[in-house]
């Protein structure tokens, strides 16, 4: 759907050149929910910005929906851009029209005759669950119920892709989560891809099968969620996946720890999908001379999956506690030494 090769882009200005997008590969298949996330300055927005064609690429290629932008002339990227809709985090609405009527200002900008587009309008009404806000002003609705109008509008035209700037960072987090689940109902039920920029990484392990983390103009990581919150390697991508997934020992604890007076090691278990259901530390507890104790605990929902964190103490003799931890490897459990300092 979105194949975005070697790609740099640089912005020249009176404090000098700033390389917003720097040699960024990125891969979206048909029917994916890809996020990308980064902080501030990374170039989420400029890249977002290249595949509706509001930008064009120093270098490399973009090619959405099966056409390569830099060989489109006008016509045919407004063609393409029908098939691609936009969501903004400050919804970019008319305040003082009516529900219906920002909605509908797609089909009307293109003329479409007058029963299409009241039929349109009513289907993505239904599909936003705002049928009964038709005629209310957009000045009346709650910031959760302007976003749904926002993704009405861009449903109007039967987009092939969605693309969501910050969609949801203008929302308290109740509001977040229930326009994150429209999102994923557009994706399941009319086979939406969806490509959204955010900073935030709740956002990410909610909806998204695919992640790429962004830095300094750079894809830093990517892959599927599970992979990346697996085993997230850069520094800057553990900083997100640590502010969904408590995977730290907690501080109150490592006092407690440093006061073992045996033997001792911390490990980090990961369970994702089939490992969860294994019986792993029942069985690592009947290890002879090694006694388990869990440091910290966390469930997460990612993927519609599950993914499970403990950090256990293993104390005993290293030959012992060697065989505990062959014993967890055999279970296709992802496991790290920690260092207690
Ligand atoms: N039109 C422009 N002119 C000059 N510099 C620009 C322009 N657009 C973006 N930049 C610069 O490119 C870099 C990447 O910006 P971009 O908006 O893509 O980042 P972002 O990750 O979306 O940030 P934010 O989350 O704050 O929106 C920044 O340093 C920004 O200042």
């Amino acid at each position: 759907m979105i194949q975005i090769e070697h790609v740099s882009k640089t912005f020249s200005g009176k404090y000098g050149t700033v390389h917003a997008l720097d040699d960024v590969s990125i891969h979206v298949e048909k029917g994916d929910i890809c996020g990308i996330i980064g902080f501030s300055g990374a170039g989420k927005s400029t890249l977002i910005r290249l595949v509706n064609g509001l930008e064009t690429a120093d270098s490399g290629k973009v090619t959405v929906c099966g056409k390569e932008l830099s060989t489109l002339k006008k016509p045919e990227l407004r063609a393409l851009r029908r098939k691609i809709g936009m969501v903004f985090q400050q919804f970019n609405l008319l305040e003082s029209k009516t529900v219906y009527h920002n909605i509908a200002l797609p089909l009307i900008l293109a003329k479409t005759p007058k029963v299409e587009i009241d039929k349109k309008v009513k289907e993505v009404l239904k599909i936003v669950e705002l049928e009964d806000k038709k005629d209310t002003y957009i000045s009346q609705l709650s910031g959760g119920q302007k976003q749904r109008v926002g993704i009405a509008r861009a449903l109007t035209t039967d987009p092939e892709l969605l693309l969501c700037d910050e969609a949801t960072s203008a929302l308290d987090p109740q509001t977040t989560e229930s326009i994150l689940k429209l999102l994923k109902k557009i994706n399941r039920k009319m086979g939406v891809t969806i490509l959204l920029i955010t900073h935030q990484m709740q956002v990410v392990q909610m909806i998204c099968n695919k992640v790429a983390v962004m830095e300094s103009g750079k894809i830093v990581e990517s892959g599927s969620v599970l992979e990346v919150f697996g085993s997230p390697k850069m520094p800057v991508t553990k900083r997100f996946v640590q502010t969904v997934i408590r995977d730290q020992i907690p501080d109150s604890i490592i006092s407690l720890v440093k006061e073992q007076k045996e033997n001792f090691r911390v490990d980090r278990l990961k369970f994702i999908g089939s490992s969860v259901k294994r019986p792993v530390i029942s069985d690592i507890c009947k290890t002879k001379g090694v006694v388990v104790n869990i440091l910290g605990a966390a469930v997460q929902e990612l993927e519609d999956s599950v993914m499970c964190v403990f950090i256990l103490q293993l104390i005993g003799d290293d030959e012992s506690i060697d065989k505990a931890e062959a014993e967890i490897d055999k279970n296709g459990v992802l496991r790290e030494r920690l260092e207690v300092e």
